[in-house]
Protein backbone atom coordinates (compact mmCIF):
# COMPACT_ATOMS: atom_id res chain seq x y z
CA UNK A 1 0.00 0.00 0.00
CA UNK A 2 1.53 3.27 -1.14
CA UNK A 3 1.34 6.08 -3.23
CA UNK A 4 -0.39 5.77 -6.34
CA UNK A 5 2.54 6.94 -8.04
CA UNK A 6 5.46 9.27 -7.77
CA UNK A 7 5.03 13.09 -9.08
CA UNK A 8 2.57 15.44 -6.95
CA UNK A 9 2.15 12.56 -3.93
CA UNK A 10 5.87 12.61 -3.51
CA UNK A 11 7.61 14.26 -0.86
CA UNK A 12 7.93 18.05 -0.72
CA UNK A 13 11.38 19.75 -0.08
CA UNK A 14 11.92 22.85 2.30
CA UNK A 15 15.13 24.87 1.02
CA UNK A 16 17.46 25.08 3.84
CA UNK A 17 15.72 24.96 7.28
CA UNK A 18 13.71 28.03 7.39
CA UNK A 19 14.22 29.94 11.06
CA UNK A 20 12.42 28.22 13.56
CA UNK A 21 12.42 24.62 11.95
CA UNK A 22 13.44 22.37 14.35
CA UNK A 23 16.80 20.51 14.36
CA UNK A 24 15.13 16.90 13.62
CA UNK A 25 13.53 16.91 10.22
CA UNK A 26 10.08 18.14 10.93
CA UNK A 27 -18.79 30.27 10.90
CA UNK A 28 -20.77 30.40 12.94
CA UNK A 29 -23.68 30.09 14.54
CA UNK A 30 -26.86 30.84 12.50
CA UNK A 31 -24.54 31.71 9.63
CA UNK A 32 -23.91 28.23 7.87
CA UNK A 33 -28.09 27.84 7.20
CA UNK A 34 -27.50 25.21 4.82
CA UNK A 35 -27.15 22.67 7.94
CA UNK A 36 -30.40 24.44 9.49
CA UNK A 37 -30.46 23.84 13.08
CA UNK A 38 -28.26 21.14 14.25
CA UNK A 39 -31.11 19.19 16.48
CA UNK A 40 -33.82 19.39 13.05
CA UNK A 41 -30.61 18.18 10.76
CA UNK A 42 -29.38 15.61 12.97
CA UNK A 43 -28.47 12.54 10.93
CA UNK A 44 -31.51 10.18 11.46
CA UNK A 45 -30.56 6.46 10.98
CA UNK A 46 -31.84 3.44 12.38
CA UNK A 47 -27.54 2.18 12.77
CA UNK A 48 -26.81 2.09 16.08
CA UNK A 49 -24.67 5.38 17.35
CA UNK A 50 -21.29 3.92 18.46
CA UNK A 51 -18.42 6.03 17.31
CA UNK A 52 -16.67 8.81 18.98
CA UNK A 53 -15.12 11.35 16.80
CA UNK A 54 -12.22 13.51 17.96
CA UNK A 55 -12.04 17.21 15.64
CA UNK A 56 -8.53 19.49 16.14
CA UNK A 57 -9.09 23.08 15.02
CA UNK A 58 -13.27 22.17 15.35
CA UNK A 59 -14.37 25.93 15.75
CA UNK A 60 -11.88 26.97 12.45
CA UNK A 61 -13.43 28.35 9.32
CA UNK A 62 -12.88 24.48 7.86
CA UNK A 63 -13.60 22.50 11.37
CA UNK A 64 -16.65 24.33 12.37
CA UNK A 65 -18.09 23.08 8.78
CA UNK A 66 -16.78 19.58 9.55
CA UNK A 67 -18.45 19.31 12.71
CA UNK A 68 -21.96 20.20 11.50
CA UNK A 69 -21.46 18.61 8.76
CA UNK A 70 -20.28 15.35 11.22
CA UNK A 71 -23.88 15.64 13.44
CA UNK A 72 -25.95 15.65 9.69
CA UNK A 73 -24.11 12.78 7.84
CA UNK A 74 -22.49 10.57 10.22
CA UNK A 75 -25.05 8.22 11.50
CA UNK A 76 -23.16 6.26 13.55
CA UNK A 77 -22.15 9.42 15.85
CA UNK A 78 -22.13 8.55 19.86
CA UNK A 79 -19.41 11.43 21.23
CA UNK A 80 -18.54 14.44 19.07
CA UNK A 81 -15.00 16.12 20.85
CA UNK A 82 -14.05 19.44 19.54
CA UNK A 83 -10.35 19.94 20.42
CA UNK A 84 -9.77 23.86 19.59
CA UNK A 85 -7.29 26.41 21.21
CA UNK A 86 -10.27 29.07 21.13
CA UNK A 87 -14.04 27.27 21.85
CA UNK A 88 -16.83 29.02 19.51
CA UNK A 89 -20.08 29.95 21.97
CA UNK A 90 -21.89 28.44 19.24
CA UNK A 91 -21.07 25.17 20.09
CA UNK A 92 -23.45 25.26 23.03
CA UNK A 93 -26.56 25.06 20.90
CA UNK A 94 -25.04 21.70 19.33
CA UNK A 95 -25.69 20.09 22.77
CA UNK A 96 -29.34 19.71 22.28
CA UNK A 97 -29.15 16.71 19.81
CA UNK A 98 -28.73 13.05 20.06
CA UNK A 99 -25.26 13.65 19.57
CA UNK A 100 -23.15 14.15 22.80
CA UNK A 101 -21.10 17.33 21.87
CA UNK A 102 -17.69 17.60 24.12
CA UNK A 103 -16.46 21.40 23.66
CA UNK A 104 -12.35 20.49 24.82
CA UNK A 105 -10.00 23.72 25.11
CA UNK A 106 -7.12 22.36 24.70
CA UNK A 107 -3.44 23.41 22.70
CA UNK A 108 -2.00 20.48 20.17
CA UNK A 109 1.26 21.38 20.80
CA UNK A 110 0.72 19.81 24.15
CA UNK A 111 1.00 16.28 24.35
CA UNK A 112 -1.05 15.79 27.27
CA UNK A 113 -3.77 17.27 26.48
CA UNK A 114 -3.97 16.01 22.98
CA UNK A 115 -3.47 12.77 24.41
CA UNK A 116 -7.09 13.36 27.33
CA UNK A 117 -9.08 14.02 23.88
CA UNK A 118 -7.76 11.16 21.81
CA UNK A 119 -8.48 8.50 24.59
CA UNK A 120 -11.50 6.45 23.48
CA UNK A 121 -11.99 8.06 20.16
CA UNK A 122 -12.41 5.80 17.37
CA UNK A 123 -11.64 8.52 14.62
CA UNK A 124 -9.39 11.36 14.84
CA UNK A 125 -10.07 14.19 12.06
CA UNK A 126 -6.83 16.65 12.90
CA UNK A 127 -7.74 20.22 11.36
CA UNK A 128 -6.30 22.30 13.81
CA UNK A 129 -3.33 24.42 12.39
CA UNK A 130 -1.53 27.67 11.95
CA UNK A 131 -2.24 29.57 8.87
CA UNK A 132 -0.10 31.86 8.21
CA UNK A 133 1.60 33.65 4.98
CA UNK A 134 0.67 36.66 6.15
CA UNK A 135 3.50 36.72 8.91
CA UNK A 136 1.50 37.23 11.91
CA UNK A 137 3.07 34.45 13.90
CA UNK A 138 6.76 33.62 14.01
CA UNK A 139 8.24 30.43 11.99
CA UNK A 140 8.91 28.39 15.07
CA UNK A 141 5.24 29.04 16.49
CA UNK A 142 4.45 27.68 12.76
CA UNK A 143 6.36 24.78 13.20
CA UNK A 144 5.74 23.90 17.08
CA UNK A 145 1.61 23.79 15.59
CA UNK A 146 1.37 22.30 12.69
CA UNK A 147 4.63 20.39 13.24
CA UNK A 148 4.96 19.35 16.73
CA UNK A 149 0.98 19.87 16.95
CA UNK A 150 0.64 17.10 14.18
CA UNK A 151 2.84 14.54 16.06
CA UNK A 152 1.54 14.59 19.15
CA UNK A 153 -1.52 13.69 17.47
CA UNK A 154 0.07 10.43 15.65
CA UNK A 155 1.18 9.40 18.85
CA UNK A 156 -1.53 10.32 21.05
CA UNK A 157 -3.43 8.09 18.54
CA UNK A 158 -1.07 5.62 18.88
CA UNK A 159 -0.87 4.99 22.71
CA UNK A 160 -4.58 4.87 23.15
CA UNK A 161 -5.24 2.67 20.49
CA UNK A 162 -7.27 5.00 17.87
CA UNK A 163 -6.84 3.45 14.54
CA UNK A 164 -8.38 6.02 12.32
CA UNK A 165 -6.43 9.30 11.74
CA UNK A 166 -7.59 11.95 8.21
CA UNK A 167 -5.33 14.69 8.07
CA UNK A 168 -6.16 18.09 6.61
CA UNK A 169 -3.34 19.24 4.69
CA UNK A 170 -2.91 21.36 2.01
CA UNK A 171 -2.12 21.92 -2.05
CA UNK A 172 0.69 24.50 -0.81
CA UNK A 173 2.49 21.41 -0.03
CA UNK A 174 2.79 20.32 -3.41
CA UNK A 175 3.34 23.59 -4.57
CA UNK A 176 3.28 26.78 -6.09
CA UNK A 177 7.01 25.96 -5.72
CA UNK A 178 9.55 28.73 -4.90
CA UNK A 179 10.57 28.15 -8.86
CA UNK A 180 7.15 30.12 -9.53
CA UNK A 181 6.46 26.62 -11.74
CA UNK A 182 2.70 26.21 -12.81
CA UNK A 183 0.67 23.27 -11.85
CA UNK A 184 -2.13 22.97 -14.31
CA UNK A 185 -4.96 21.22 -14.24
CA UNK A 186 -2.59 18.36 -11.86
CA UNK A 187 -3.69 15.36 -9.86
CA UNK A 188 -2.06 13.70 -7.63
CA UNK A 189 0.63 11.44 -9.58
CA UNK A 190 1.82 14.69 -11.34
CA UNK A 191 5.42 14.79 -11.31
CA UNK A 192 5.90 18.10 -9.93
CA UNK A 193 9.26 19.95 -8.23
CA UNK A 194 7.40 20.36 -4.44
CA UNK A 195 10.01 22.44 -2.99
CA UNK A 196 9.37 24.99 -0.79
CA UNK A 197 11.37 27.86 1.67
CA UNK A 198 8.28 29.71 3.62
CA UNK A 199 7.39 28.27 6.98
CA UNK A 200 3.88 27.66 6.34
CA UNK A 201 4.02 25.32 3.38
CA UNK A 202 7.04 23.68 4.81
CA UNK A 203 5.48 22.63 8.28
CA UNK A 204 2.48 21.78 6.44
CA UNK A 205 4.43 18.80 3.86
CA UNK A 206 6.11 17.84 7.09
CA UNK A 207 3.29 17.28 8.79
CA UNK A 208 1.67 15.03 5.83
CA UNK A 209 4.62 13.00 5.46
CA UNK A 210 4.71 12.45 9.53
CA UNK A 211 1.12 11.32 9.06
CA UNK A 212 1.64 8.94 5.70
CA UNK A 213 4.29 7.58 7.43
CA UNK A 214 2.30 6.81 10.48
CA UNK A 215 -0.02 4.24 8.38
CA UNK A 216 0.41 0.94 9.71
CA UNK A 217 2.48 1.47 13.07
CA UNK A 218 0.95 -0.36 15.85
CA UNK A 219 -1.22 1.23 18.08
CA UNK A 220 -2.51 0.10 21.80
CA UNK A 221 -4.23 -3.15 21.25
CA UNK A 222 -2.10 -3.90 18.62
CA UNK A 223 -3.82 -3.27 15.54
CA UNK A 224 -2.30 -0.87 12.83
CA UNK A 225 -2.84 2.63 12.39
CA UNK A 226 -4.94 4.04 9.21
CA UNK A 227 -4.26 7.36 8.35
CA UNK A 228 -4.91 9.71 5.19
CA UNK A 229 -4.30 13.11 4.28
CA UNK A 230 -6.82 15.48 2.43
CA UNK A 231 -4.96 18.34 0.10
CA UNK A 232 -7.77 21.37 -0.25
CA UNK A 233 -6.63 23.75 -3.03
CA UNK A 234 -7.51 27.62 -1.33
CA UNK A 235 -11.03 26.66 0.52
CA UNK A 236 -13.99 29.51 0.19
CA UNK A 237 -17.29 29.90 1.67
CA UNK A 238 -18.66 31.10 5.27
CA UNK A 239 -16.19 32.02 7.74
CA UNK A 240 -13.93 32.75 4.75
CA UNK A 241 -11.45 35.37 6.93
CA UNK A 242 -9.49 36.38 3.44
CA UNK A 243 -12.44 36.82 1.86
CA UNK A 244 -13.79 39.07 4.25
CA UNK A 245 -9.87 40.89 4.12
CA UNK A 246 -11.26 41.89 0.40
CA UNK A 247 -14.65 42.92 1.09
CA UNK A 248 -13.98 45.56 3.38
CA UNK A 249 -10.93 46.47 1.45
CA UNK A 250 -13.27 47.05 -1.17
CA UNK A 251 -14.96 49.01 0.67
CA UNK A 252 -13.01 51.19 1.68
CA UNK A 253 -11.63 51.69 -1.84
CA UNK A 254 -15.09 52.82 -2.33
CA UNK A 255 -16.71 49.56 -3.77
CA UNK A 256 -13.54 49.53 -6.11
CA UNK A 257 -10.60 46.44 -5.90
CA UNK A 258 -7.59 47.23 -8.24
CA UNK A 259 -6.53 43.93 -9.95
CA UNK A 260 -2.99 42.73 -9.12
CA UNK A 261 -2.83 39.35 -11.12
CA UNK A 262 -3.74 38.73 -14.67
CA UNK A 263 -6.58 36.81 -15.19
CA UNK A 264 -4.87 34.22 -17.32
CA UNK A 265 -3.19 33.00 -13.64
CA UNK A 266 -5.87 29.84 -12.23
CA UNK A 267 -6.25 29.24 -9.25
CA UNK A 268 -7.87 26.21 -7.62
CA UNK A 269 -10.72 27.14 -5.24
CA UNK A 270 -13.01 24.66 -3.05
CA UNK A 271 -15.93 25.10 -1.53
CA UNK A 272 -15.80 24.66 1.76
CA UNK A 273 -18.66 22.44 2.62
CA UNK A 274 -17.47 20.44 -0.05
CA UNK A 275 -14.04 19.88 1.76
CA UNK A 276 -16.25 19.30 5.10
CA UNK A 277 -17.73 16.76 2.84
CA UNK A 278 -14.83 14.92 1.59
CA UNK A 279 -13.74 14.65 5.56
CA UNK A 280 -16.48 13.13 6.64
CA UNK A 281 -16.87 10.71 3.97
CA UNK A 282 -13.01 9.82 4.07
CA UNK A 283 -13.38 8.95 7.61
CA UNK A 284 -16.09 6.63 7.22
CA UNK A 285 -14.71 4.76 4.28
CA UNK A 286 -11.03 4.97 5.40
CA UNK A 287 -12.71 2.31 8.48
CA UNK A 288 -13.78 -0.03 5.50
CA UNK A 289 -11.04 0.40 2.90
CA UNK A 290 -7.67 0.60 4.80
CA UNK A 291 -6.07 -1.29 2.64
CA UNK A 292 -6.89 0.87 -0.45
CA UNK A 293 -6.78 4.21 1.31
CA UNK A 294 -4.31 3.89 4.06
CA UNK A 295 -1.30 6.08 3.41
CA UNK A 296 -3.22 8.29 0.63
CA UNK A 297 -3.01 11.76 -0.35
CA UNK A 298 -6.20 13.33 -1.88
CA UNK A 299 -6.99 16.46 -3.49
CA UNK A 300 -10.22 18.35 -2.40
CA UNK A 301 -12.36 19.32 -5.47
CA UNK A 302 -15.48 20.25 -6.66
CA UNK A 303 -16.89 22.11 -10.10
CA UNK A 304 -15.62 25.67 -8.86
CA UNK A 305 -14.60 27.26 -11.85
CA UNK A 306 -10.67 27.81 -12.51
CA UNK A 307 -10.31 31.62 -11.88
CA UNK A 308 -7.74 34.10 -10.84
CA UNK A 309 -7.95 34.47 -7.30
CA UNK A 310 -8.95 38.27 -7.70
CA UNK A 311 -11.83 37.18 -10.78
CA UNK A 312 -12.81 34.30 -8.49
CA UNK A 313 -13.33 36.13 -5.55
CA UNK A 314 -15.47 38.72 -7.50
CA UNK A 315 -18.11 35.70 -8.00
CA UNK A 316 -19.25 36.84 -4.85
CA UNK A 317 -17.71 40.62 -4.14
CA UNK A 318 -19.61 41.43 -7.22
CA UNK A 319 -23.14 40.82 -6.55
CA UNK A 320 -22.30 42.30 -3.58
CA UNK A 321 -21.14 45.98 -5.02
CA UNK A 322 -17.63 45.84 -5.47
CA UNK A 323 -15.89 45.98 -9.18
CA UNK A 324 -12.86 44.69 -9.77
CA UNK A 325 -11.20 47.93 -11.86
CA UNK A 326 -9.49 46.87 -15.29
CA UNK A 327 -9.12 43.78 -17.24
CA UNK A 328 -5.46 43.73 -16.50
CA UNK A 329 -2.88 44.79 -13.76
CA UNK A 330 -2.80 48.31 -13.29
CA UNK A 331 0.55 48.29 -11.68
CA UNK A 332 3.20 46.38 -13.51
CA UNK A 333 5.06 43.28 -11.66
CA UNK A 334 8.39 44.78 -10.96
CA UNK A 335 6.33 47.92 -8.95
CA UNK A 336 3.92 45.21 -7.49
CA UNK A 337 7.42 43.16 -6.09
CA UNK A 338 8.92 46.22 -4.94
CA UNK A 339 5.32 47.50 -3.06
CA UNK A 340 5.63 43.82 -1.35
CA UNK A 341 9.21 43.68 -0.57
CA UNK A 342 8.65 47.41 1.45
CA UNK A 343 5.60 45.92 3.37
CA UNK A 344 7.98 42.70 4.77
CA UNK A 345 10.68 45.82 5.67
CA UNK A 346 7.67 47.80 7.20
CA UNK A 347 6.16 44.36 9.26
CA UNK A 348 9.81 43.75 10.29
CA UNK A 349 10.41 47.19 11.81
CA UNK A 350 6.96 48.20 13.24
CA UNK A 351 6.90 44.52 14.51
CA UNK A 352 8.44 46.00 18.59
CA UNK A 353 5.09 48.21 18.25
CA UNK A 354 2.75 46.68 16.21
CA UNK A 355 1.31 43.84 14.00
CA UNK A 356 1.87 45.26 10.11
CA UNK A 357 0.19 42.07 8.47
CA UNK A 358 -1.10 43.16 4.69
CA UNK A 359 -2.52 40.90 1.81
CA UNK A 360 0.37 41.89 -0.46
CA UNK A 361 3.74 40.40 0.44
CA UNK A 362 6.40 38.55 -1.41
CA UNK A 363 5.14 34.87 -0.81
CA UNK A 364 1.44 36.57 -1.10
CA UNK A 365 2.49 37.99 -4.48
CA UNK A 366 4.35 34.60 -5.82
CA UNK A 367 1.53 32.03 -4.86
CA UNK A 368 -1.38 34.49 -5.99
CA UNK A 369 1.19 34.65 -9.62
CA UNK A 370 1.77 31.13 -10.43
CA UNK A 371 -0.87 29.10 -11.82
CA UNK A 372 -2.39 26.29 -9.11
CA UNK A 373 -5.34 24.10 -10.39
CA UNK A 374 -5.96 20.39 -9.89
CA UNK A 375 -8.24 17.86 -12.31
CA UNK A 376 -8.65 14.46 -10.36
CA UNK A 377 -11.37 11.95 -9.51
CA UNK A 378 -9.21 9.76 -7.31
CA UNK A 379 -11.10 10.46 -3.96
CA UNK A 380 -14.14 9.67 -6.72
CA UNK A 381 -12.24 6.66 -7.54
CA UNK A 382 -11.41 5.62 -3.42
CA UNK A 383 -14.04 6.18 -1.67
CA UNK A 384 -17.22 7.17 -4.04
CA UNK A 385 -16.55 10.98 -3.26
CA UNK A 386 -19.01 13.69 -5.08
CA UNK A 387 -19.38 17.19 -4.31
CA UNK A 388 -22.65 17.73 -1.93
CA UNK A 389 -22.70 21.49 -3.35
CA UNK A 390 -22.79 22.20 -6.83
CA UNK A 391 -21.17 25.39 -8.05
CA UNK A 392 -24.26 27.43 -8.48
CA UNK A 393 -24.78 26.30 -4.59
CA UNK A 394 -21.75 26.94 -3.49
CA UNK A 395 -21.65 30.27 -5.11
CA UNK A 396 -24.87 31.24 -3.57
CA UNK A 397 -24.19 30.71 0.01
CA UNK A 398 -21.14 32.13 -0.28
CA UNK A 399 -23.05 35.26 -1.80
CA UNK A 400 -25.63 35.47 0.90
CA UNK A 401 -22.98 35.37 3.46
CA UNK A 402 -21.23 38.27 2.53
CA UNK A 403 -24.50 40.04 2.21
CA UNK A 404 -25.41 39.37 5.59
CA UNK A 405 -21.61 40.17 6.93
CA UNK A 406 -22.28 43.75 8.80
CA UNK A 407 -25.94 44.28 7.46
CA UNK A 408 -24.78 44.71 3.63
CA UNK A 409 -27.42 42.90 2.48
CA UNK A 410 -28.80 44.79 -0.56
N1 LIG B 1 -8.06 28.08 4.43
C1 LIG B 1 -7.60 27.45 3.35
O1 LIG B 1 -7.72 27.93 2.21
C2 LIG B 1 -6.93 26.13 3.51
C3 LIG B 1 -6.70 25.55 4.76
N2 LIG B 1 -6.09 24.32 4.83
C4 LIG B 1 -5.86 23.65 6.12
O2 LIG B 1 -7.13 23.48 6.76
C5 LIG B 1 -6.97 23.52 8.18
C6 LIG B 1 -7.94 24.52 8.77
O3 LIG B 1 -7.65 25.74 8.18
P1 LIG B 1 -8.62 27.00 8.36
O4 LIG B 1 -9.96 26.52 8.83
O5 LIG B 1 -8.54 27.82 7.12
O6 LIG B 1 -7.88 27.80 9.52
P2 LIG B 1 -8.45 28.44 10.86
O7 LIG B 1 -7.35 29.26 11.40
O8 LIG B 1 -9.78 29.09 10.62
O9 LIG B 1 -8.71 27.16 11.78
C7 LIG B 1 -7.66 26.55 12.47
C8 LIG B 1 -8.18 26.19 13.85
O10 LIG B 1 -7.12 25.56 14.55
C9 LIG B 1 -7.07 26.10 15.85
N3 LIG B 1 -5.72 26.04 16.40
C10 LIG B 1 -4.64 26.77 16.02
N4 LIG B 1 -3.60 26.46 16.79
C11 LIG B 1 -4.02 25.52 17.68
C12 LIG B 1 -3.41 24.82 18.73
N5 LIG B 1 -2.15 25.04 19.06
N6 LIG B 1 -4.14 23.93 19.43
C13 LIG B 1 -5.44 23.70 19.12
N7 LIG B 1 -6.10 24.34 18.14
C14 LIG B 1 -5.37 25.24 17.43
C15 LIG B 1 -7.51 27.54 15.71
O11 LIG B 1 -7.99 28.06 16.95
C16 LIG B 1 -8.59 27.44 14.65
O12 LIG B 1 -9.87 27.25 15.23
C17 LIG B 1 -5.51 23.89 8.42
O13 LIG B 1 -4.79 22.74 8.76
C18 LIG B 1 -5.02 24.43 7.09
O14 LIG B 1 -3.65 24.21 6.91
C19 LIG B 1 -5.68 23.66 3.70
C20 LIG B 1 -5.87 24.20 2.46
C21 LIG B 1 -6.51 25.46 2.27
C1 LIG C 1 -1.03 39.95 -4.67
C2 LIG C 1 -2.32 39.90 -3.96
C3 LIG C 1 -2.42 40.95 -2.84
C4 LIG C 1 -2.51 38.49 -3.39
C5 LIG C 1 -3.90 38.33 -2.79
C6 LIG C 1 -4.28 36.86 -2.79
C7 LIG C 1 -3.53 36.05 -1.72
C8 LIG C 1 -3.78 36.63 -0.32
C9 LIG C 1 -4.01 34.58 -1.86
C10 LIG C 1 -3.66 34.02 -3.25
C11 LIG C 1 -3.49 32.50 -3.10
C12 LIG C 1 -3.91 32.25 -1.64
C13 LIG C 1 -3.40 30.97 -0.99
C14 LIG C 1 -3.85 29.72 -1.77
O1 LIG C 1 -5.28 29.68 -1.85
C15 LIG C 1 -3.34 28.46 -1.10
C16 LIG C 1 -3.48 28.40 0.38
C17 LIG C 1 -3.54 27.19 0.98
C18 LIG C 1 -3.58 27.04 2.41
O2 LIG C 1 -3.39 25.95 2.93
C19 LIG C 1 -3.74 28.22 3.28
C20 LIG C 1 -4.13 29.47 2.53
C21 LIG C 1 -3.35 29.65 1.19
C22 LIG C 1 -1.90 29.83 1.50
C23 LIG C 1 -3.96 30.89 0.46
C24 LIG C 1 -3.62 32.18 1.23
C25 LIG C 1 -4.04 33.48 0.50
C26 LIG C 1 -3.42 33.52 -0.91
C27 LIG C 1 -1.95 33.63 -0.84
Amino acid sequence: MGQEGGGASGRGRCVGRPAGAPKEDGPSGGQFEYLGTVAAGMADSTEVRELVYLVTGGCGFLGEHVVRMLLQREPRLLELRVFDLHLGAWLEELKTGPVQVTAIQGDVTQAHEVAAAVAGAHVVIHTAGLVDVFGRASPETIYEVNVQGTKNVIEACVQTGTRFLVYTSSMEVVGPNIKGHHFYRGNEDTPYEAVHRHPYPCSKAQAERLVLEANGRKVHGGLPLVTCALRPTGIYGEGHQIMRDFYHQGLRLGGRLFRTIPASVEHGRVYVGNVAWMHVLVARELQQRAALMGGQVYFCYDQSPYKSYEDFNMEFLGPCGLRLVETRPLVPYWLLMLLAALNALLQWLLRPLLLYAPLLNPYTLAVANTAFTVNTDKAQRHFGYEPLFSWEDSRTRTIRWVQAMEGSAR
